[in-house]
């Protein structure tokens, strides 16, 4: 970058994230490296908002109308979009998000990263379907993830009973109505999830709070279902002190994969799903320590979460505007 070159970098983002990702420190960082953070204005087309170098953004399928990429992108045909708003789509559904995994084999020595067995059901035929394909515990997620709050509401399912009241709108545990769902094997590992938060060629993984595991005999005896949201989100003052010292001891003593495993993740992810902004959910197996499972993938994730996010984001959005993204 020659002294005075600058670069105008446009966020389209809705307000809680802006709030989230856009802070003091970040921009004082960008700052600093050449970097003018731009809002964009969701109500305007792009065109009237001058040029950018390039363009982050995290939208609705809707909120692209009043944008008006394509014409924008007649004009600065040299702005780079990261990352192409139509693969995105793929992150919104808990099935087609997985599929780059299996057409993907990610291995390391003796270590796989594979998923966890997962079919998609109505509502009609689910015991039929359940008894064919899986074992339980099995956890029901909501076939989208669009950002909505019961996007986020899941279920542990014990046992087939467990499985009848999801699908009876007069029950409290019933999942968003009519919404299509996705039955995924619960998989006992530790009760601790790999966050790894991908931007281009960067990639860090942290450890977050997860699901305890079931052992055999409760697994057995446990019935019923019971509804939760966003674990991974609790921090230690969320939970009661107990539990939470507890909890906290576990995060802190649990190994973590090995970092080429994690690079190898990322980088072939990003390959397959075409996209730069994204972090993976990864859980090992309690049973096979070289056992991976990818659970779950989120476009553009709540990196602030990261220590030391400013470098992270600003190497990135650098490495974007010099075309070495995607
Ligand atoms: N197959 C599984 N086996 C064991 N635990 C699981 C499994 N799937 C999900 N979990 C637990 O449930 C949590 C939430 O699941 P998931 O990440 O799919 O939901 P989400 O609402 O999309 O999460 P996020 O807030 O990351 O978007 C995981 O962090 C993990 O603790
Ligand atoms: O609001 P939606 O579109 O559902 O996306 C969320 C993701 O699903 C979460 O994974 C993000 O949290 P993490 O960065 O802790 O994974 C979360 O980050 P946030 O809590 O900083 O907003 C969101 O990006
Ligand atoms: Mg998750
Ligand atoms: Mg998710």
């Amino acid at each position: 970058m020659s002294q005075s070159q600058r670069y105008r970098i446009g966020y389209a983002l809705h307000p809680k994230k802006i709030q989230n990702l856009i802070r003091n420190s970040l921009l004082t960082y960008t700052n600093q490296r050449g970097i003018d953070l731009v809002k964009i204005d969701l109500s305007k087309p792009l065109i009237q908002q001058g040029h950018f170098h390039c363009i982050i953004h995290k939208l609705h399928p809707l909120d692209w109308n009043s944008l008006r990429l394509n014409e924008y992108l007649a004009k600065h045909p040299h702005t780079v979009i990261v990352d192409r708003p139509d693969l995105v789509q793929q992150l919104h559904n808990r099935v087609s998000m997985l599929e780059p995994m299996t057409h993907t084999r990610i291995s390391l020595e003796n270590d796989t990263v594979g998923v966890p067995k997962q079919i998609l059901v109505d509502n009609e035929a689910i015991d039929e379907e359940v008894d064919i394909a899986l074992k339980f515990p099995v956890i029901a997620k909501p076939l989208f993830a669009d950002g909505t709050t019961s996007s986020h509401e899941l279920c542990l399912v014990l046992d087939r009973e467990g499985l009848r009241t999801l699908s009876d709108n007069n029950n409290n545990n019933s999942i968003s109505n009519t919404s299509p769902m996705v039955l995924q094997e619960f998989v006992n590992h530790g009760g601790v999830v790999f966050k790894v938060y991908v931007a281009g060629e960067h990639v860090k993984c942290v450890k977050r709070n997860s699901l305890p595991d079931i052992k055999e005999e409760e697994a057995r005896t446990l019935k019923g279902v019971a509804k939760f949201s966003q674990i991974s989100n609790l921090t230690v003052h969320h939970d009661k002190k107990r539990s939470n010292e507890i909890s906290g001891e576990i995060i802190e003593k649990a190994e973590m994969p090995p970092e080429g495993l994690i690079k190898e993740l990322g980088r072939g992810l990003r390959e397959a799903m075409g996209l730069n902004m994204f972090n993976v959910d990864v859980i090992r197996d309690a049973e096979d320590c070289n056992r991976y499972l990818v659970i779950d993938i989120n476009y553009f994730p709540g990196y602030a979460k990261l220590p030391c996010y400013e470098p992270f984001i600003t190497d990135f959005l650098l490495d974007s505007v010099c075309n070495k993204a995607s």
